[in-house]
């Protein structure tokens, strides 16, 4: 009994002085590794919101964005949260009627205030954008565009949330502010990688943005966008072809067929056995054709369908001009492009169309694209009916025209190869947010792209937090270690007899 209390008294463990010692080193390592984590732990996040109304030609739409509320510099990034489609139809068809363009924005607005949290409804700012339908109204009447500008701006300033006006943007900010949307989405800027191309079909026009490094402005300043975005300075190609969105272009191609006034048109754009009554004034009432009016031309015509891919690529051609061109090389209108360069998103109408044609894949070659194109559009318009029954007659009516005109626009009009088609990819949206020029126009108007890369801290929270702990269990084990002296020897214990 005694050797066994000699023996504990000899074990530093059994110290009080020792045992003291370890239960205040563990408890201050314990403390330290608490408090970098407490410290550091991120704040409970607090978002902030903006949003932004696209007035486009056809529909206006409805976006709500958010971020985090301390990172809107940094390294948060913003994403869309809802959006909301306005009924009827783009802002421009309400020039004789303008308060009805104002009543049309309410549901979308109330439902703005039901996904922004009521707290943040003042700060929240709110913007409307409107493209080539309301340029084309503007150009026409100037003074019906004015009325439809005061309508709509008088129903968003009733909103609660900060508005800070309606204006029609270029066709350079919506080609620019695209590119911005697709490029920051997929974190292309913040890491200077190679950019992505825009390209936009909307009703009634269509956008194409791109780097290239043959370009730097010099040799056509109007296609000229330079931006400083992350420290990294980009100039960017970008032009917008007002009338050539594929509403308008359906008008330029039936204008070309229509021109000795007849009144019956065999269209190898639509369908075999669809047949429609058209009024010369539908068509013509646009400033893109309306000084191709045939004179005398009687009040309607009848369109057969003809279901010819071939034939329907010639008739669209017609609507490019490729006759003159003052640079070193043009799209088409003798307007300059330079070389295409890099990976392009095709968003808006090139998604809608070519995801009903079940054309997005473009690894497929673009002769077998084409070859599927041609028995859609051979396919009798009684068949086609049948087989969509929930897709609305005027989309279903002209995706022979629709895929035909993306088509040549690609390859004729931008020049897009066999080989290069491969680097286009059609798409609707990226990491959940809508692609299109919104996004991009919030971004900018918010400041919320720095033109310098901002400083980050050296270390991410997870990577500090891991860093204390293992110093806290270095020192710890350091620590056991250096009490090694005072270890009772196991090995050779004495026998107790
Ligand atoms: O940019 P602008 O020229 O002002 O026009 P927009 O903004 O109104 O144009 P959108 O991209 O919304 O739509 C482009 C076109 O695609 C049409 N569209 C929309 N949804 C479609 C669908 O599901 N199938 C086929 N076409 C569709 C729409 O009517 C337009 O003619
Ligand atoms: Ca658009």
């Amino acid at each position: 009994m005694s050797a066994q209390r000699e023996m504990k008294e000899k074990n530093p463990w059994h110290m009080p002085v020792t045992i003291i010692i370890t239960v205040i080193g563990v408890i201050a390592i314990v403390a330290l590794v608490t408090v970098a984590v407490l410290q550091n732990r991120p704040l409970p996040q607090k978002y902030k919101y903006g949003i932004v109304l696209d007035a486009g030609s056809s529909h206006t739409a409805l976006y709500i964005y958010e971020w985090p509320a301390e990172k809107d510099n940094n390294t948060g990034r913003a994403e869309q949260k809802h959006s909301c489609k306005v009924k009827g139809p783009g802002i421009s068809s309400y020039a004789s009627a303008p308060l009805k363009a104002g009543e049309s924005l309410r549901a979308c607005m109330q439902e703005a205030e039901q996904w922004v949290p009521e707290r943040r409804h003042r700060e929240t700012p709110l913007y409307l954008g409107a493209t080539a339908g309301m340029r084309l109204l503007n150009m026409e009447n100037s003074t019906a565009s004015d009325g439809v500008f005061r309508a709509v701006e008088g129903a968003l300033q009733k909103a609660p949330f900060s508005f800070q006006g309606a204006r029609i943007l270029s066709g350079q900010e919506e080609g620019a502010f695209g590119w911005v949307t697709v490029n920051y989405l997929d974190d292309r800027l913040k890491q200077g990688l190679e950019t992505t191309g825009a390209l936009d079909l909307g009703g009634a026009s269509t956008q194409i943005s791109f780097i290239s490094d043959k370009f730097d402005g010099s040799e056509s300043q109007s296609n000229s966008v330079a931006f400083r975005l992350y420290g990294n300075d980009y100039n960017l190609y970008t032009h917008s072809f007002l009338c050539y969105g594929k509403d308008q272009a359906l008008r330029l191609t039936l204008a070309h067929q229509t021109q000795s006034g007849p009144n019956l048109i065999s269209d190898p754009c639509f369908n075999p056995g669809y047949s429609s009554t058209k009024n010369y004034s539908a068509i013509y009432d646009s400033p893109c054709v309306s000084n191709r009016k045939p004179q005398g031309a009687p009040l309607s015509f009848i369109q057969e369908g003809k279901g010819n891919f071939l034939q329907c690529q010639e008739v669209v051609k017609n609507v490019f001009n490729f006759t003159h061109c003052k640079y070193s090389q043009c799209s088409f209108n003798g307007v300059f492009q330079p070389l295409l360069q890099g990976p392009f998103g095709a968003f808006s109408a090139y998604y809608f169309v070519m995801n009903f044609l079940n054309l997005t894949d473009t690894t497929i070659p673009l002769e077998t694209v084409k070859q599927k194109l041609a028995s859609y559009c051979a396919t009798p318009w009684s068949q086609i009916m049948q087989q969509h029954p929930d897709v609305k007659v005027k989309y279903l009516a002209e995706y022979c025209f629709s895929g035909t005109y993306i088509l040549t626009l690609l390859t004729e009009g931008y020049n897009f190869t066999s080989e290069s088609y491969s680097d286009i990819k059609f798409i609707k949206k990226i990491k959940g947010s809508d692609a299109g020029w919104t996004l991009g126009y919030m971004l900018n108007l918010t400041n919320m792209i720095p033109a310098e890369a901002p400083d980050s801290p050296p270390l991410p929270h997870a990577g500090y937090v891991s860093i204390v702990t293992i110093m806290a269990i270095l020192l710890l084990i350091l620590f056991i270690i250096s009490l090694r002296p005072l270890w009772p020897r196991c090995s050779k214990q004495p026998q107790i007899v």
